[in-house]
């Protein structure tokens, strides 16, 4: 979908837009957003959102040999639709400053959602530097860009930095804005190095800049290595016979689950405020890994303790036990609520999970791929 840049500015930017979503038409210009993670779970809700609210939406995305954009295929439409195509893709890296400055400059955005990452908690042991790379510096080097065109521009860009519960780490729940962070990770000590970025740069140069502080949120189109989706994954295919057995770790670490078509409005919120400030976002409820194995192998009519075996592989070195946020500033100042509750989540990924696994299936029976294989 994205095409070869030849050279030409015009060439390297791909166009989206979606023709299933109803585009509100603004009586004033369209404000322009710019999402870096476009191509990921809230990226792609967060595009659809804003296209929803009449925003012109442009994400940067990196340069891979192998496309990543399924998730927001299903809005493409062709850049020659110039009138209908509001969705703008651009070769960028959090790990490349001069990409991120050239792109505010070009853009020029009202707002800037900064939700790219190495966001796998698990994964940012075994590539810390990297972790620290895009998560902490990245996220210092898109503030500092933004600093740097309002100064030369006199424009006004709001910044949202896409925080994480991950930061609490072992410090018991509930959690809320005011409570320490002790992060028990690369990742979730990369996250706090952002957040704090974030506070200075918002009290060192005025900007408005705000951090969410999102608990767990997942979805049909999660990362199929987080808990949940390699839960309802695996589910499908055991319940159409593809697989028997599901390995997972620990399975006692509690968290606050919440839809993440839920939480870009939140983010969203943050920035339509008179003042920038920092704000959790969660369901307040918890559930542990295993109350996810119950209701989801339940809602099929089987046995999880069947099918699940601890591999200790997937144990962390340190792990975090109890996350269960407190979100009544989000509830009380954005007047943001979640609309989608545990087992509806739970049974809208295990609905899709269940097509998916159907497919997979038939082409198994055609002789296509082995059983083995997840295409
Ligand atoms: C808010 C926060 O949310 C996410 O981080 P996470 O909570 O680490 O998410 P997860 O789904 O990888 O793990 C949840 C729990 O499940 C346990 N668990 C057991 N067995 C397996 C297992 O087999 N795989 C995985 N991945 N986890 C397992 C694991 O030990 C942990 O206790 C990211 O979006 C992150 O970017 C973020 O910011």
């Amino acid at each position: 979908m994205a095409s070869e840049s030849n050279g030409s500015r015009s060439e390297s930017v791909t166009t989206l837009n979606s023709d299933s979503i109803a585009v509100e038409m603004p009586s004033q210009p369209r404000k322009v957003a710019l999402i870096t993670g476009i191509t990921g779970q809230d990226g792609s809700y967060l595009t659809e959102f804003l296209l929803g609210k009449g925003y012109e939406v442009h994400g940067l995305i990196r340069r891979s040999s192998n496309f990543n954009t399924q998730r927001i295929d299903h809005i493409y439409i062709d850049p020659h639709n110039v009138n209908k195509a509001l969705m703008k893709l651009h070769y960028a890296d959090l790990t490349d400053a001069s990409s991120l400055r050239r792109w505010l400059d070009v853009i020029k955005p009202d707002e800037v959602y900064n939700l790219a990452a190495q966001s796998h908690v698990a994964v940012s042991f075994e590539i810390p530097d990297y972790t620290a790379d895009v998560v902490a510096t990245g996220a210092l080097r898109l503030l500092e860009a933004v600093r740097s065109h309002t100064t030369d521009s006199g424009r006004i860009i709001k910044y949202y930095q896409a925080g994480s519960s991950e930061m609490f780490g072992s410090t018991p729940p509930p959690q809320s804005e005011t409570t320490p962070f002790h992060p028990r990770s690369p990742y979730a000590a990369s996250k706090c190095a952002a957040h704090w970025y974030t506070v200075n740069y918002r009290e060192a140069y005025g900007l408005f800049a705000c951090n969410g502080i999102l608990f767990n949120h997942e979805s049909p189109r999660r990362g199929e290595n987080f808990v949940t989706r390699k839960i309802t994954r695996a589910l499908g295919r055991i319940k159409v016979g593809l697989q028997t057995k599901l390995f997972l770790g620990n399975l006692q670490a509690a968290r606050d689950w919440g839809f993440a078509g839920d939480y870009v409005e939140a983010m969203w919120l943050m920035l339509q405020q008179e003042k920038p400030d920092d704000y959790v976002v969660a369901t307040e409820e918890a559930h542990t890994v295993e109350e996810f194995l119950e209701v989801s192998f339940g809602y099929l009519g089987l046995n999880w303790k069947d099918h699940v075996e601890i591999d200790p592989r997937y144990f962390r070195p340190t792990e975090v036990d109890n996350l269960k946020g407190d979100a009544s500033k989000a509830k009380k100042v954005l007047g943001w609520t979640p609309k989608v509750g545990f087992e509806k989540l739970v049974k809208m990924m295990v609905d899709q999970d269940l097509k998916i696994a159907e497919r997979e299936k038939l082409l198994v029976d055609a002789g296509f791929i082995a059983a083995e294989q997840q295409p």
